[in-house]
């Protein structure tokens, strides 16, 4: 497969890499460090975006909404007349709704296995210690609309929010020129948001961060969007808690000799249709799968609706890499760390224990990313950008905080008095000494 620059019959082509090419690791360092902004300062433009909303509120809000959702809002409530909840999930046709009904239930199920328990022990020295988990008060979900619509989103955000109890989950969602779906209208309700805004991007993620009009600020915003919003929440973080970069969607397929290059294709342009800014990425062991799998995401191209958006990103962003074996694309695989790596491998299992950076792993050839994404019950907001390096998708977790607790008895206090006396004295804190030593020479009930 060689191709550098050239144009071939004018079909959009993904960048090719052989590992053993002199000039492999140069070139694919590259790669690695490559940005997909595709031109725009997102940095830039998302820091005067969200100064504005601090600074101005809900007028900052509604004009950037009208700016980039051709929507009015009130600049006090943030609510449109065209967009009412109930009424559009009224119009959710019955087997959608079965259907976000059958992928609620499994993603329950899924989060409801993830609830962590508390823990308490007393060690040899009579201390009492453990930890307990509890609830965030309010969470702001994120939900993207700008190019598609997002029903899975909202239960993917919602649901594990609300089986861990938060009290107040504030749903965001653009709905440009006033249009939203009625299945996430539905899926809204189904899953039990409390509060609903049809605002989006970063002025959306302003607006759960610092408040605006009516909009009072929650701890936490968690939801995936485009470069805007997942940059918007790096920034905020900090002042809230973020669950993660869970920015334009990625796909790593690492495929033998045993894989379907028609499936494969099909399961690269699955991401590619998100965004051009979307990466789709293909390790093959195997230079002929390699071959034909490029062939069949050309053909698939013409076919698609989204084929122009899916273009874009496979010219831009895609590779195909066809390393010696499979260990090596292991090692390459965890370099890149995507948001989905799939095992098209004759066994999934034996490759499984070789990866270690990844948002979520599907393994055969029967386990297609896109059953991830609605109903498998895992979570499909996922980190991007290599954050897979050091941060896990969304779960219950990330709707509870850990407390630790200790008590020590009079005992216990007498063993682990004397190291703590001499660390504060170490660190010059005579306060902190003194509240140790002071216990030291009298009980609780000795006054004086
Ligand atoms: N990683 C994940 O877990 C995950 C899950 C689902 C979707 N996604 C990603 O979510 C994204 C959805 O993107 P989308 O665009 O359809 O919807 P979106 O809601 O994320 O973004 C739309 C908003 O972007 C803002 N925007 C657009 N262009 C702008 C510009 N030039 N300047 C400032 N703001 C601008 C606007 O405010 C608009 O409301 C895709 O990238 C998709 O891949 C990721
Ligand atoms: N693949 C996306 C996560 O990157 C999630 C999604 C929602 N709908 C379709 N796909
Ligand atoms: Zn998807």
């Amino acid at each position: 497969m060689k191709r550098g620059s050239d144009k071939r019959n004018s079909a959009p082509m993904a960048r090719t890499f052989n590992t053993s090419a002199p000039d492999f690791e140069t070139r694919f360092s590259r790669f690695l460090g490559e940005q997909r902004a595709d031109g725009h300062d997102v940095g830039g433009i998302v820091a005067k975006i969200l100064d504005e909303v601090e600074a101005r509120g809900g007028e900052a809000v509604a004009r950037y909404t009208a700016q980039f959702d051709e929507l009015q809002i009130d600049p006090t409530t943030l609510q449109s007349d065209n967009v009412d909840l109930a009424a559009l999930a009224a119009e959710c046709p019955a087997d959608l709704k079965e259907a976000i009904d059958f992928a609620h239930d499994r993603i329950a199920a899924y989060h409801s296995a993830q609830r962590p328990s508390d823990h308490s022990f007393t060690d040899e020295a009579g201390v009492e210690l453990g930890w307990r988990w509890t609830s965030l008060e309010s969470v702001g979900v994120y939900v993207p609309g700008g190019r598609a619509s997002y029903p899975s989103s909202v239960l993917m955000n919602t649901v594990p929010a609300k089986i861990a109890g938060v009290d107040r989950i504030v749903m965001v969602a653009p709905a440009p020129k006033g249009e939203m779906a009625p299945a996430v209208a539905y899926a809204a309700l189904r899953a039990g948001v409390d509060e609903f805004y049809p605002i989006g991007g970063a002025q959306a993620v302003g607006a759960l961060a610092f408040g605006a009009g009516r909009l009072k600020p929650v701890d936490k915003i968690v939801g995936p969007g485009n470069a805007f919003v997942a940059e918007a929440k790096r920034q905020v973080f900090g002042r809230v808690g973020i669950d993660t970069i869970a920015g334009p969607s990625e796909i790593l397929v690492i495929a033998d000799e045993t894989a379907n290059p028609d499936w494969i294709a099909a399961d690269l342009l699955s991401q590619a249709e998100h965004d051009p800014s979307s990466q789709s990425i293909l390790i093959a062991v195997d230079e002929v799968v390699g071959r034909a799998v490029d062939n069949a995401v050309d053909k698939q191209l013409k076919t698609l609706a989204t084929g122009e958006r899916a273009a874009r990103s496979w010219s831009s962003h895609g590779a195909i890499i066809i390393a010696r074996d499979l260990d090596e694309a292991a090692t390459i695989a965890n370099r890149i760390a995507a948001e989905h790596v799939e095992l098209a491998v004759a066994d999934p299992d034996a490759m499984l224990p070789k990866i270690r950076h990844a948002g979520a792993v599907f393994l055969g050839h029967h386990t297609p990313e896109a059953l991830g994404d609605y109903v498998t019950g895992s979570n499909h907001v996922l980190p991007t950008s290599r954050a897979a390096r050091f941060s896990s998708g969304l779960g219950l977790y990330d709707f509870l905080k850990r407390m630790s607790v200790q008590r020590a008895s009079p005992e216990g206090f007498a063993a682990l008095a004397p190291a703590a006396l001499r660390l504060a004295e170490a660190e010059r804190l005579p306060a902190h000494a003194r509240s140790v030593s002071i216990r030291s020479n009298a009980g609780p009930g000795d006054v004086g």
